[in-house]
């Protein structure tokens, strides 16, 4: 951990033409380790308890909200008698966004750094250092989601740690043909471990600790890419990069001295690839609003907070504290 220094000292920083000036900085304002996040991605991690808070109380205040009947085992209200549009599992953003979130997030990406020449030359399919390290960011975040949401050698974690809390599968005679066929088709082990074909049984997930995957998937979603441009939306607006990195030596620089793009000046446009993450991670943050005061227990969607934090931390945060870490998965604008 580095020590938090009491003299000024003086940094060469970059400005955001792509010339040097020397500025005197008051290093006992300056974040001084590299394993903490800047104070604007402070504010911005902020943004998600708040919203989880401000949802979970407004769900407790609401009166429509409050008498409507919520089913624990389906963790949402009684759809006849939903609060709102939102409240319904079949709301148009829920189907055709949150349920194929990961082609959302997968799509801003791939455009993202196709379009924009921080990370390439615009359009121009060459691979770059940029476009690799961002590409092998973006897959082992991909990982993560995988694993806790559809495969994890076998049931996804999600479903395993239902299990391991004590979760089951409890059976609601059902008999539906459908019904019926896949109860014939499945065999013991999948009739039991996962989410899915519990519901495709017709019978209730009940009685474990459900971490909430839509929190999980929206926060990891939004957190990557909004890591993924902000450098270079600060660039675009003239402001300077406050992340600091270690260096091979352990001595801890600011991102800005180390970073030798040029390719993004200020008042450049953001471009089509930054607007459209942009509304991309505006949608998943209007959704966790919506998860937020209709869904779940505030325990469930407090660890599906927790687990895609971990995961953007290890992805994003470690590499700048870690130099071989970086060398690998690099950091977003460097
Ligand atoms: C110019 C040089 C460019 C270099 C580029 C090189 C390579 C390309 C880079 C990357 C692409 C490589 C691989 C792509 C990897 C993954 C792509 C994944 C595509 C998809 O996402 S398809 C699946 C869509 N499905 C989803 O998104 C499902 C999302 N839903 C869920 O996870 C769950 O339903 C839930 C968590 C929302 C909730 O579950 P329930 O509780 O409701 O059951
Ligand atoms: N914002 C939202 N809008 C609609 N449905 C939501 C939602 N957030 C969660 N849900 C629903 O609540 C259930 C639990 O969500 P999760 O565990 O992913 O957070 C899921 O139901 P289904 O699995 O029946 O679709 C999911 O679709």
């Amino acid at each position: 951990m580095a020590t938090r220094r009491t003299t000024n000292a003086k940094f060469e920083v970059p400005v955001p033409n792509g010339k040097s000036a020397t500025a005197n900085l008051d290093s006992s304002k300056a974040r001084s380790s590299p394993w903490l996040p800047s104070a604007l991605e402070g504010v911005l991690f902020l943004v998600y308890p708040l919203i989880l808070i401000l949802g979970s109380l407004y769900s407790n205040f609401d009166p429509s909200t409050r008498n409507a009947t919520y089913v624990a085992d389906s963790q949402s209200y009684d759809p006849r008698t939903a609060p709102s549009y939102f409240a319904k599992k079949s709301n148009i953003l829920n189907v055709y966004f949150v349920k194929v979130g990961w082609l959302w997030a997968t799509a801003s990406f791939l455009l993202l750094i196709v379009s924009h020449p921080s990370f390439g030359p615009s359009f121009d399919f060459q691979v770059t250092r940029r476009r690799a390290q961002a590409t092998l960011r973006f897959l082992s975040i991909t990982t993560v989601w995988i694993f806790l949401t559809q495969w994890f050698f076998g049931p996804p974690i999600i479903d395993r740690s239902y299990r391991w809390t004590g979760g089951q599968c409890a059976m609601i005679q059902s008999d539906s043909l459908a019904a019926q066929q896949e109860k014939a088709e499945m065999g013991d082990a999948e009739l039991i471990f996962t989410h899915a074909a519990c519901k495709a049984i017709g019978g209730a997930w009940t009685g474990g600790h459900d971490i909430s995957g839509h929190v999980f998937l929206l926060i990891l979603c939004s957190a990557m890419l909004w890591q993924e441009f902000l450098p270079a939306v600060l660039r675009s607006w003239g402001q300077r990069d406050a992340r600091v990195i270690a260096a091979a030596d352990g001595i801890v620089k600011s991102a800005a001295a180390e970073s030798t793009s040029s390719s993004v000046t200020a008042n450049q446009p953001l471009g089509v690839g930054i607007q459209f993450a942009m509304g991309v991670v505006g949608l998943s943050l209007w959704m966790l609003l919506m998860t937020a005061v209709y869904f779940h227990t505030w325990f469930e969607k407090l660890t599906g907070f927790l687990v895609a934090l971990t995961a953007i931390y290890v992805v994003y945060f470690v590499p700048r504290a870690i130099p071989a870490a970086r060398s690998v998965l690099g950091v977003p604008g460097l």
